[in-house]
């Protein structure tokens, strides 16, 4: 946590954004402190994303708003003045050329360093890349594409971006959702370094929808709710239930334990999903099955393999081995061959894999299977409006209208609709790479209850996440990968999320206790 003082930074007052039809924030007060870290969260679509844009300039707040940093007034609205006052950014795109190294990457916008005779002078782009990442804590090569790099350590790459050298004035960073795609040793990684940004007088704005980590990386936190302010706390008055009830309003209702006894119980062999040796991209065979009625995890670090397995089970990415949908093969690699064989598909990265953002609510959801809501005289609109009102509603996605473009809902309501696209086929497979990324706390029990009643409709459902909470929470039994290989697929019911997260950075194996009950032990 960082050192706060009493002594106000940043202040902005009588905050209001509205977009056509909507009211994006009202009348919001928020205050940054010297040296603090400062947590901001919210619902899906409580307005975070539009203050921070807001601040950075990307919009025009309505009239009436007003903004200090130390006391001396500054326009909001005007990304040029938000940088002269000091105000750094790193969006939850990252905005790194993937093909380029670090170096480049840091000189983006800034311009490389020059010889006297106009060259770029590599050695001194070196030693000061070297230098601003070693403070950062990070030592890794910094010509390799970042695009081979772990996730913390390009996130980390765009903090160094943002900060600079702090010798040009950074006074307030702010983050959104660095974490969303984080697994737990990374994110560990990633709180080292903004405590160490912090730690060297910059005070951070911190977004996040994970609020052990507000909790343990705040100093105070901001709650707002359908773009008005509901409170702002000292995070050492807060527990995790108390902020969430400020957050959404209500407890959290304790997670109703999954059991594929619900349905009845698969036989062994009953497989509705069968991977047989699947590999490809990172991943060596591996052979995996899931039953009716089963949701079956699968966790990794990044870089083990984890990222590729969904889209390999569903034909996106070129594989080997065999993939059986209700017993029969897949005959090509090809996601229209799955699709047509019952299985269906929500990428991790929705914006640039799963979504239509021109398109309507309604023409997202409807586009994947168009027959049932086609009648004589063609495309039937008001059956379409009628079923997607219901998938909005039963999401609890804001706004509920079907007409809305997809690019105008947060990233979280974006998220919910890409995933009742795929719940409105009725597959026998569901394959959902990060089903609550960036997803809030109220929102993401709503997903894992849909999943559950997914599966209890008989589909088999496969999740990969990083989140071993997740897992843990939603699956009945967690394959773990670990540099590309499977080491084990484990039962959920008799570890913890920490028990996961060992194992999948490969410090721990499961073994049997005396008593023949399984435990964890320190990796040979
Ligand atoms: N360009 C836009 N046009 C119309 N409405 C918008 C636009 N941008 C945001 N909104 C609306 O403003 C509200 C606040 O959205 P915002 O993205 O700020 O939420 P958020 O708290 O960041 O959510 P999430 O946690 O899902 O990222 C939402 O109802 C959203 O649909």
């Amino acid at each position: 946590m960082g050192t706060g003082t009493a002594r106000p930074l940043l202040r902005i007052e009588n905050l209001s954004k509205s977009f056509a039809g909507t009211k994006a924030l009202d009348d919001v007060a928020f205050e940054v402190r010297a040296g603090e870290v400062m947590g901001l969260v919210g619902q899906n679509g409580s307005g975070k994303s539009t203050l921070i844009k807001v601040l950075a300039g990307y919009h025009q707040p309505d009239d009436g708003a007003r903004a200090w940093l130390d006391d001396a007034p500054f326009a909001l609205g005007d990304g040029p003045t938000a940088a002269e006052v000091g105000l750094r950014f790193v969006h939850q795109d990252l905005g790194l050329v993937p093909s380029l190294g670090a170096l480049d990457n840091l000189a983006l916008g800034r311009g490389y360093r020059r010889s006297r005779l106009g060259s770029i002078s590599w050695r001194a782009e070196a030693e000061a890349g070297r230098e601003l990442l070693g403070r950062l804590g990070y030592d890794f090569d910094l010509t390799r594409p970042v695009a081979q790099l772990r996730a913390s350590e390009r996130t980390g790459i765009a903090i160094a971006r943002a900060v600079g050298g702090y010798e040009d004035g950074a006074r307030v960073l702010v983050l959104d959702e660095p974490t969303a795609s984080l697994p737990a040793a990374e994110a560990e990684r990633l709180f080292r370094v903004v405590r160490s940004v912090n730690e060297a007088g910059v005070a951070v704005v911190y977004v996040s929808h994970r609020f052990p980590e507000i909790l343990g990386l705040c100093d105070r936190v901001t709650v707002l709710k359908d773009g008005g302010l509901v409170a702002t706390r000292d995070v050492a008055t807060l527990t995790e239930p108390a902020l969430v009830r400020l957050t959404i309003g209500r407890d959290l209702e304790m997670p109703g334990s999954h059991t594929a006894s619900d349905v009845s119980s698969p036989e062994p062999g009953d497989g509705v999903l069968e991977l047989r040796g699947l590999a490809g991209a990172g991943l060596e065979p591996l052979d995996l099955e899931v039953g009716r009625g089963q949701i079956v995890g699968v966790a990794g670090v990044t870089g083990s393999g984890r990222e590729s397995v969904g889209r390999l089970v569903f034909g996106a990415l070129e594989r080997t081995g065999e993939v059986r949908v209700a017993g029969r093969p897949l005959g090509r690699t090809d996601p229209v061959v799955s699709l047509a064989a019952g299985m269906a598909y929500v990428p991790a990265d929705r914006l640039a894999n799963a979504a239509f953002v021109d398109m309507t609510l309604r023409e997202n959801l409807t586009i994947a299977r168009l027959r049932d809501v086609y009648g004589p005289l063609g495309l039937r609109r008001s059956r379409e409006r009628d079923q997607t009102s219901r998938w909005l509603a039963d999401l609890e996605v804001k706004p509920r209208d079907p007409e809305a473009r997809l690019a105008n809902l947060s990233g979280g309501n974006q998220q919910k609709v890409v995933l009742a696209r795929a719940l409105r086929l009725e597959p026998d497979v569901i394959v959902l790479d990060e089903p609550t990324q960036g997803v809030d706390v109220g929102a993401k029990q709503t997903i894992h209850d849909i999943v559950r009643r997914a599966a209890a409709d008989g589909a088999g459902v496969l999740v990969v996440a990083t989140e071993s909470e997740e897992l843990i929470a939603l699956c009945d039994r967690v394959a773990v990968l670990v540099a590309g290989r499977c080491i084990g697929v484990f039962d959920t019911s008799t570890m913890s999320p920490d028990d996961l997260t060992e194992l999948t950075m490969g410090t721990a194996v499961l073994g049997a206790g005396p008593d023949g009950a399984p435990r964890l032990a320190a990796a040979p």
